[in-house]
């Protein structure tokens, strides 16, 4: 028999290739054999750095190079952080794992400051995801919030050079990239509902690779596809992309799965929250009532507002 080998692809942001990574290392755990290696490359995402994300549009930024490496045979895998996945699909490939969930929750990370609740009336907070800022704005209006782009280390820098009093980042990242420490607060999911998919690791590959879908498979964590699938049937409801401000977040409890779902707009003053529970076999159905929900609450007007905006 050949000895068997994989491809990942890759971006190349620290976070990225921490990732890939980390599962080349669990594959090489599950089958010792195996030969892994990374295949990095650019994204557009990567490229343009000076535009907020929700004004550069089109799905997928981070996605698409990775996808078609996928396509073309350049690679056989690739590892994504799951809430930067469109919910759409290029034909033939396809999220065949989902990974076990990490801290799904945002960080407070301030150099000066412990806690949200100490900053000073007026500080400057960065972050440039609007699901992050209505959050913000909606319990602090007296903060100014301003756009913060680039990968971890990059806004880690800037918030060190002294541009802003604090900055939020997802927890999770900050973790796998050994930096817990700078963490002063982890936001409960009450003031800062996580994007969908937040802190899951998921892999997409060639549906009909056979081979490698059954080297992949033992990844795949049955609780967090369930999650997962609830979040982004919500967040694929509300037709939103990742650079919106909506939060949706799952958790389990035996057989039961509770959604929570947040719409809002970005300046705060408008802020539409549901839950849901039920069955953890009807994940799709409960984030699709959940989305219709807070559709017929006025998601809908907030949304065409974002979207109009840009
Ligand atoms: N949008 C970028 C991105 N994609 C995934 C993570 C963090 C890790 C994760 O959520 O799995 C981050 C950084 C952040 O939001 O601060």
């Amino acid at each position: 028999m050949t000895s068997q080998s994989l491809r990942i692809a890759t971006r190349k942001s620290p976070l990225a290739l921490w990732q890939a990574e980390h599962i080349r290392h669990r594959l090489q755990q599950l089958h010792p054999q195996l030969r892994v290696e990374l295949v990095p490359m650019s994204t557009r995402g990567d490229k343009i750095l000076d535009t907020p994300l929700a004004k550069v549009g089109g799905k997928g930024l981070f996605v698409k190079e990775l996808e078609t490496a996928l396509l073309e045979g350049r690679a056989d895998l690739a590892v994504h952080s799951m809430k930067d996945v469109p919910v759409d699909f290029p034909d033939g490939l396809g999220l065949t794992v989902i990974c076990a969930g990490e801290d799904p929750r945002d960080a407070f990370v301030s150099p000066r400051f412990a806690s949200l609740d100490e900053l000073p009336q007026g500080a400057v907070v960065g972050t440039s995801s609007l699901r992050r800022q209505c959050q913000l704005r909606a319990r602090r209006p007296d903060l100014q919030v301003r756009d913060l782009r680039g990968n971890v280390n990059t806004r880690l820098a800037k918030l060190d050079a002294g541009e802003y009093d604090a900055i939020l980042l997802a927890a999770a990242g900050l973790q796998r990239l050994g930096m817990a420490e700078r963490i002063r607060q982890a936001l409960p999911v009450e003031t800062s509902l996580p994007a969908n998919g937040q802190g899951v690791l998921a892999i997409e590959c060639r549906l009909a690779d056979r081979q490698t879908l059954a080297l992949l498979a033992p990844l795949d964590d049955a609780d967090s596809r369930d999650r997962v699938l609830a979040e982004r049937a919500m967040n694929r409801a509300l037709q939103g992309g990742c650079q919106v401000p909506i939060g949706a977040h799952a958790v389990l409890a035996g057989e039961q799965l509770w959604l929570r779902g947040l719409v809002g707009s970005p300046d705060g003053s408008q802020l539409l929250q549901d839950e849901i529970r039920g069955p953890r076999q009807q994940a799709e159905a409960l984030g699709e009532t959940l989305a219709r929900r807070l559709l017929e609450a006025g998601a809908d007007r907030i949304l065409a507002q974002v979207y109009g905006d840009r």
